[in-house]
C-alpha cells in the first residue's frame, strides 16, 4: 500500500473533504481513531499495566477519551489526566467526554506540576493525547508542564498522532515536544516523521487506518513513501532475449591521480545494478592503475590539462559526472563542457555540485533530464545557506532547487528526498547508518547511472535506485554485516541480493 505522507494542511484538507464531500461525520472518524489507536495500543502493553492518558484542549484529546473508554472496557486500569479546563473541551471531543463519564470513566484534572508528578510516576505507561496537528507556537502553561513532566518522569510513552508539542511540518526550529517511545500514527506519517531534527522525537512509529478515503489522499497529498512493494511494482525485468545494447551505455566521468577510487565504485556498482557497458573517463595518468579493478569497463583516458576531450557523447545512453574529480579549473571547465555538449540523462555527483554550482542556470536550458544528487553540505552549498537551515526544510529546499533549474534532485540522507521537476516528491524507506561512509554516494551513482538507462520513467529509476542502494545496505545488515563494519564495495556486492528478492 501507498504510505502518503503529509503536511497538517493536507490532512486537515483530507479531514474536511471527508467530512464534507463524503458525508462522514467528525465524532465518527474520532471513534474510529480512539479505536485503532486502542487496538495497536494492546499489542504494546501489558494487561496489569496501569495506564495514564493525557488529554489536551482539541480533537487529539478527544481521540484520548475514545482511547480510555475502549481500553476501560476492556478491564484496562485507564486514568484519564486533563490537563486544561473543563470549558477547553468543546465540539466531538466533549462529545466523547461525555460519552466516557456516561461509562462510568472518572477524570483527574490535574494542572499543578506535583498532582502530574504524581499520576505519572504511578503509571506504567503514559499514552499522549495532549496535543496532534493543531499545535501553534509555544506551549502554553499547564501543557508545558505536561509534556515536561513526561519527559522526566513517564516510564514508557505511547503518542497519538504525533508527539505533543511537535509541528507536523518542517520549518520549525524551536518547540517543546513529549519525547515517544512509540507512536501510533494517524492515517499517514506527517513531514515532521522525515527531518534529522524532529524524527526522533516519534520513536518507532506506526500507522493506523481510522476509514479516511483513498480518493482524499489522491486529490490532496503531495508526497509518498518509496518503499519495497513501490520497487517490486515498478522494477524492470531483464528480457530473456536482451543484448548488453538494450541494456544502457553508460559513461562516468571522474577520478584524478589524488581520487581515483571513487569512479571505479561508480563503474562497478552500474555494472552490478544491469548497465549493459560501461565506460570509465578518467585521466590518463590513473587509468593503468586503475583498470585492473573493474575489468568489465572500457576507459577513455582525458589528459588533465584538457578540458574538451573528443569523446563521443552521443554514443551514450546516460552520463554521470564528477565522483573523485577533484576542485581545479580545469575540471570545472570539463563539467561545464558536459553539461553543455551532451544531450542525454546526466547525473551529476559530488565535485561535479562543486563546479555547477558557478552557472546552475545553464540546467534549466538542458534539454535531456538533468539529475543533481547532493548530500546535505552539497546541497547547502548549492543554495548559499547553512546545513543547518536546510535539514529544518529539506522538502522545501529540494523543491526550490527541482523547479528553478528544472532538475530531478535526490538529497541524500537518512530519509533520501527525492524530487522531480514538477514537483513530486518521494521519501526512500531503506538504508541504514552503514551507508555514512565515504565511497557510499560514488556507489549510489553508479546505480542511479544504471537505472536511468533502463527505465523509461527517470523518477521512477531515481526512487528505485536510491532504494536498492539503501536495501542492499539492510540486507548486508541483516545477514552478514553491522552497520558499522559496512563497506561501500560491500554494497556493491549487496546489490545481488536485492534483485534475488525479485526472483
Ligand atoms: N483525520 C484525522 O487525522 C483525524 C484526526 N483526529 C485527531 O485530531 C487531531 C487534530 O485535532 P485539532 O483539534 O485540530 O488539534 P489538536 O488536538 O492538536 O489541538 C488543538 C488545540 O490546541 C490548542 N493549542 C494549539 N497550540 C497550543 C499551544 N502552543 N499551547 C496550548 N494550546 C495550544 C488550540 O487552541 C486548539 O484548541 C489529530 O492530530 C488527531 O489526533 C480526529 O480525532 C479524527 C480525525
Ligand atoms: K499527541
Amino acid at each position: 500500500m501507498k504510505v502518503y505522507i503529509v503536511t497538517a494542511k493536507e490532512m486537515y484538507d483530507i479531514d474536511n473533504y471527508t467530512m464534507k464531500k463524503i458525508g462522514m461525520d467528525g465524532k465518527l472518524l474520532m471513534e474510529n481513531a480512539g479505536r485503532a489507536v486502542s487496538e495497536k495500543v494492546e499489542r504494546l502493553i501489558e494487561k496489569s499495566d496501569r495506564i495514564c492518558i493525557f488529554v489536551g484542549p482539541g480533537n487529539n484529546g478527544g481521540d484520548g477519551f475514545v482511547i480510555a473508554r475502549t481500553l476501560m472496557n476492556k478491564r484496562y486500569d485507564v486514568t484519564i489526566v486533563q490537563v486544561v479546563p473543563d470549558e477547553k473541551i468543546t465540539g466531538d471531543a466533549l462529545y466523547h467526554k461525555n460519552v466516557f463519564v456516561n461509562y462510568g470513566g472518572s477524570i483527574l484534572i490535574a494542572q499543578q506540576e506535583s498532582e502530574v508528578h504524581d499520576v505519572t510516576v504511578n503509571s506504567d505507561v503514559v499514552i499522549d493525547a495532549i496535543l496532534g496537528l493543531g499545535v501553534k507556537g509555544d506551549l502554553r502553561e499547564g501543557l508545558i508542564t505536561a509534556v515536561e513532566v513526561i519527559n522526566e518522569v513517564a516510564n514508557r510513552v505511547i503518542s497519538v498522532d504525533i508527539p505533543s508539542g511537535l509541528p507536523a511540518d518542517e520549518g520549525m526550529e524551536e518547540f517543546t515536544s513529549v519525547q515517544a517511545d512509540f507512536t501510533i500514527v494517524i492515517e499517514a506519517p506527517k513531514v515532521s516523521a522525515f527531518l534529522q531534527h524532529t524524527a526522533l522525537y516519534y520513536g518507532v512509529w506506526d500507522t493506523v487506518s481510522i476509514g479516511l478515503p483513498l480518493i482524499a489522499f489522491q486529490r490532496y497529498a503531495k508526497r509518498n513513501v518509496w518503499g519495497y512493494e513501490q520497487f517490486k511494482d515498478c522494477m524492470p525485468r531483464r528480457d530473456p532475449y536482451s543484448h548488453k545494447g538494450d541494456h544502457g551505455k553508460g559513461l562516468t566521468i571522474g577520478g584524478s591521480a589524488t581520487m581515483p577510487g571513487s569512479i571505479v565504485m561508480t563503474a562497478k556498482a552500474a555494472l552490478r545494478a544491469g548497465a549493459g557497458l560501461i565506460t570509465i573517463g578518467t585521466s590518463e595518468k590513473v587509468i593503468n592503475r586503475i583498470a585492473s579493478q573493474c575489468i568489465e569497463a572500457t576507459y577513455f583516458p582525458i589528459h588533465e590539462q584538457n578540458n574538451h576531450p573528443s569523446i563521443p557523447f552521443e554514443e551514450f545512453d546516460a552520463i554521470t559526472i564528477g565522483m573523485g574529480m577533484g576542485r581545479s579549473g580545469n575540471a570545472a571547465a570539463l563539467v561545464a563542457h558536459v553539461v553543455e555538449q551532451t544531450d542525454c540523462p546526466l547525473i551529476i555527483d559530488a565535485d561535479g555540485l562543486f563546479h555547477v554550482k558557478t552557472d546552475l542556470a545553464k540546467l534549466k536550458v538542458r534539454k535531456s533530464p538533468t539529475i543533481v544528487t547532493p548530500h546535505p553540505g552539497e546541497m547547502a552549498m548549492l543554495l548559499d545557506i547553512s546545513v543547518k537551515e536546510l535539514l529544518i526544510t529539506p522538502f522545501y529546499w529540494s523543491m526550490k532547487i527541482a523547479q528553478t533549474y528544472n532538475v530531478y534532485v535526490v538529497l541524500k540522507g537518512k530519509h533520501t528526498i527525492i524530487t522531480t521537476p514538477e514537483g513530486i516528491q518521494v521519501v526512500n524507506k531503506s538504508g541504514n547508518a552503514g551507508l555514512a561512509k565515504g565511497g557510499s554516494g560514488d556507489v549510489l551513482a553508479g546505480i542511479l547511472l544504471a537505472l536511468v538507462m533502463q527505465q523509461r520513467s527517470v523518477f521512477q529509476a531515481l526512487c528505485n535506485a536510491c532504494f536498492i542502494h539503501g536495501k542492499a545496505a539492510d540486507l548486508l545488515v541483516e545477514e552478514t554485516h553491522s552497520d558499522q563494519d559496512l563497506m561501500a564495495s560491500d554494497v556493491i556486492e549487496g546489490i545481488s541480493k536485492v534483485y534475488r528478492t525479485l526472483s
